[in-house]
């Protein structure tokens, strides 16, 4: 056994620490597009996206070897990309430079400082304001030792279209044709509507983890925008029940409009999925899951809890301001969520826990507090397991964290941070 010094693990820790935190500052390497294979077939995507981009010099296209869904584009070497920084400069803020820094354009919104003098097709330098000090139509040189290089772009809209009284500008102002990043994004605009969707790998693999097949039962319980319920529903190829909820209002047009976009057969419903059991329901009460919450207890065979969270995988991350009062605030309604799930659940079911966040308390903490609760749930490595090991955490065995999926700078996935864990109904939660 070897013992190490405090210190010998503190200062790991840190260096852990500071990994984690450059690993997030810089954007993944690759970009990944889920086929909808209710319309098309990934071979044919692949070869239209080829065609497409054939032009684009250092650009790579490939299907990814493990996920027969998902196609891989790869950043563009820096050395090849004109990085010379140009005396017109345009400030962006904190979002947009991020956005930018996975392929996008500008749109007008983001745009916060233009210096004077600027014309339509001027060729400009893009510098984010990372502590969000510039003032929205700046007109000067931007002096901060917070400003950083972004890339350069094509002027389209100049400061009269953006900084004018009582606009509210919208659309693309700056073409981006190059950034530190090397990403490019594939505007998929000439594929068929709802063929294809730009989405972080682990998302995509913690909906494979779930596993769905056509004529099952499957409850989505926090399924807003609908990214992962249109991938469901396509691999249950529209066979089956899907139920989708979420609780946000105005989030439930946009899972709608995905869900009607990408041809997904699902019922839609908003509601607190802390409050769609009704566990008083018996089994010879004629209430249907098609009449949507609340739900009997055992209904689905499978459920994915794709949870509320403090969202810090995110990538890149040039700026964070969550507080730690808001950070730890996700924990109680994650195991609000998780005690409904298991009642929810089929014997023999299967319950998939995922988030994008890195922190221990909402992911393998989580995990912790559930196996202790609820003794029927079983911890399970899945089929595709690509992601790296859990964290140590008190109340989980190495076995344990081998069987999760945390996606950091470790793990062999080039992506956001991210968290699966997949577990097996034993018995019904009344015997335990
Ligand atoms: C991580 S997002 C889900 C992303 C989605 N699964 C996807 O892949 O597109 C979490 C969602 O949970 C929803 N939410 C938060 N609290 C909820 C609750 N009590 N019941 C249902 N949905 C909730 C939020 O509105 C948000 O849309």
């Amino acid at each position: 056994m070897i013992v190490k010094s405090q210190n010998e693990n503190t200062d790991r820790q840190k260096e852990e620490l500071t990994e984690l935190l450059q690993w997030l500052c810089t954007a993944p390497n690759i970009s990944s597009y889920r086929i909808n294979t209710l319309v098309g077939t990934t071979e044919e995507i692949l070869s239209e996206m080829k065609r497409k981009f054939k032009n684009i010099s250092g650009a790579s296209i490939e299907l990814c070897p493990y996920l027969p869904d998902v196609i891989i584009v790869r950043n563009i070497n820096v050395k090849d990309l004109d990085l010379t920084r140009r005396s017109l400069e345009v400030v962006i803020d904190v979002h947009c430079a991020e956005s930018v820094l996975r392929g996008a354009h500008i749109f007008a919104p983001g745009v916060m400082g233009m210096l004077t003098g600027i014309t339509l097709n001027d060729k400009v330098s893009i510098y984010a304001d990372l502590e969000n000090n510039c003032r929205k139509g700046f007109q000067k040189a931007f002096n901060s030792d917070k400003k950083l290089f972004i890339g350069n772009g094509i002027v389209k809209m100049t400061r009269s279209d953006l900084f004018g009284e009582n606009l509210n500008p919208s659309g693309v102002a700056v073409e981006v044709y190059s950034n530190i990043s090397g990403c490019i994004l594939i505007e998929p605009n000439f594929l068929p509507e709802g063929s294809c969707l730009l989405q972080n790998l682990p998302s995509i693999i913690c909906t494979h983890v779930l596993n769905p097949i056509p004529g099952e039962c499957v409850l989505d319980m926090c399924a807003a925008p609908g990214n992962k319920t249109t991938h469901i529903a396509a691999l249950m190829r529209n066979e089956g029940t899907l139920v989708a909820i979420d609780k946000t209002p105005s989030k439930i047009k946009q899972l709608q409009t995905n869900g009607a976009k990408f041809k997904t057969k699902v019922s839609i419903y908003q509601a607190d999925s802390t409050k769609i059991l009704d566990d008083t329901i018996s089994t010879q009460s004629e209430r249907l899951i098609s009449d949507g919450p609340p739900f009997r207890s055992e209904s689905f065979d499978k459920i994915l809890l794709d949870a509320p969270c403090s969202a810090l995988g995110k990538r890149p991350q040039l700026c964070n301001k969550s507080s730690e009062k808001v950070i730890k605030s996700f924990v109680p309604l994650q195991r609000k969520l998780l005690r409904n799930a298991v009642h929810l659940l089929k014997v023999n079911g299967k319950l998939v826990y995922s988030t994008c966040t890195i922190t221990q308390a909402e992911n393998e903490g989580m995990v912790a507090w559930f196996l202790t609760k609820f003794k029927c749930m079983r911890l399970c490595k899945a089929e595709l397991h690509v992601g790296g090991s859990g964290w140590p955490t008190e109340g989980l065995c190495d076995t344990d964290l081998e069987k999760l999926q945390r996606f950091g700078p470790n793990s062999n996935v080039d992506s956001v941070g991210f968290f699966i864990a997949l577990f097996v109904k034993q018995f019904s939660v009344d015997t335990t």
